[in-house]
């Protein structure tokens, strides 16, 4: 049994953060632990409130797990704080940990999850530890400062990101709502670049796909699948999580983590060069 770690915030309602990320984890049959940065009271209608931890407690949380458990790869999410970002970095630099960077700023329901001062210290000091990083579209934009509205746009901003660092950069789309299709497109290090387009699915229920689809990236990694490969296969969860989805809760409800173990045989990820 592999060990996996997502450093995030807390989501009440359980569709997001820390909850969506251990669901995740628990499914894709890796054990998650844990370092929470800060609890949120939130359920599908918006987020009523943010209380973080304190950047030494947070500390406290990691140090406790490194020195006990053989960790396989890391996950960050809800960061809140420069000074949160600086504690978690300070760690990670002396680690060589897969490391997968959603650089979580707003929550569908428009609360931030991200204060204005901490994006610099998400830029400088986080991005470049990531191996991959997976920006939605306005996350993208916010950390390039670079207007994104055509697929030219969102190469650009890659080529952008991956100067800063990483492996890989995954921009999602899942907020190019004109579109028919729910692509993201991928880019390596190397130069490779592909789109993974599956049918985007008509439904309120996306509560935490950007949580739950970094999560099943980081238990895929952490079990030791080839880069290329966690990334289909994440794909292919969030896409079963929200096909299936769960119709809980009065606004944008959760997805369903218990789908990839029912429906994986049904679903092929459609991947081509871009
Ligand atoms: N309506 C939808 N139908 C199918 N896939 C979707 C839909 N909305 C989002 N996705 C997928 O969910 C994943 C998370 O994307 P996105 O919603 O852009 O992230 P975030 O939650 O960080 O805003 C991506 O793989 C995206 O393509
Ligand atoms: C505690 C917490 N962390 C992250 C999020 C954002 O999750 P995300 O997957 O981006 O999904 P939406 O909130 O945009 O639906 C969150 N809400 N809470």
């Amino acid at each position: 049994m592999h060990v996996v770690t997502t450093i995030a915030g807390s989501d009440s309602g359980g569709g997001a953060g820390i909850q969506a990320d251990l669901k995740t984890f628990q499914e894709l049959h890796v054990f998650g632990t844990s370092v929470i940065t800060a609890l949120t009271a939130q359920n599908t209608l918006g987020v009523s409130g943010v209380l973080p931890i304190e950047a030494a407690f947070i500390q406290q949380q990691f140090f406790a797990l490194l020195e006990d458990f053989d960790i396989r790869a890391v996950k960050t999410g809800m960061l809140f704080s420069a000074d949160i970002i600086h504690s978690i970095a300070q760690i990670l630099q002396h680690k060589q940990l897969p490391l997968v960077v959603d650089p979580v700023m707003i929550a569908k329901g428009g609360a931030s999850l991200l204060q204005q001062q901490a994006i610099e210290a998400m830029r400088s000091e986080l991005l470049p530890l990531a191996t991959i990083l997976t920006p939605n579209i306005p996350e993208a934009e916010t950390l390039t400062g670079q207007h994104i509205e055509t697929v030219d746009d969102i190469h650009r901003a890659a080529q952008t990101l991956l100067q800063v660092g990483g492996q890989c950069i995954i921009i999602k789309g899942g907020h190019f709502e004109c579109s028919t299709t729910a692509t993201d497109y991928v880019f390596f290090q190397d130069g490779r670049a592909w789109m993974m387009t599956m049918p985007r699915i008509e439904t309120l229920n996306t509560h935490g796909t950007g949580c739950t689809f970094s999560a099943a990236l980081t238990a895929f990694l952490g079990n030791g699948l080839p880069i290329e490969q966690a990334i289909i296969e994440a794909k292919k969860f969030i896409h079963l999580a929200i096909t299936h989805d769960l119709k809980l809760g009065h606004g944008h409800g959760p997805t369903n983590h218990f789908a990839y173990q029912q429906y994986q045989g049904s679903c092929e990820v459609i991947v081509h060069e871009a």
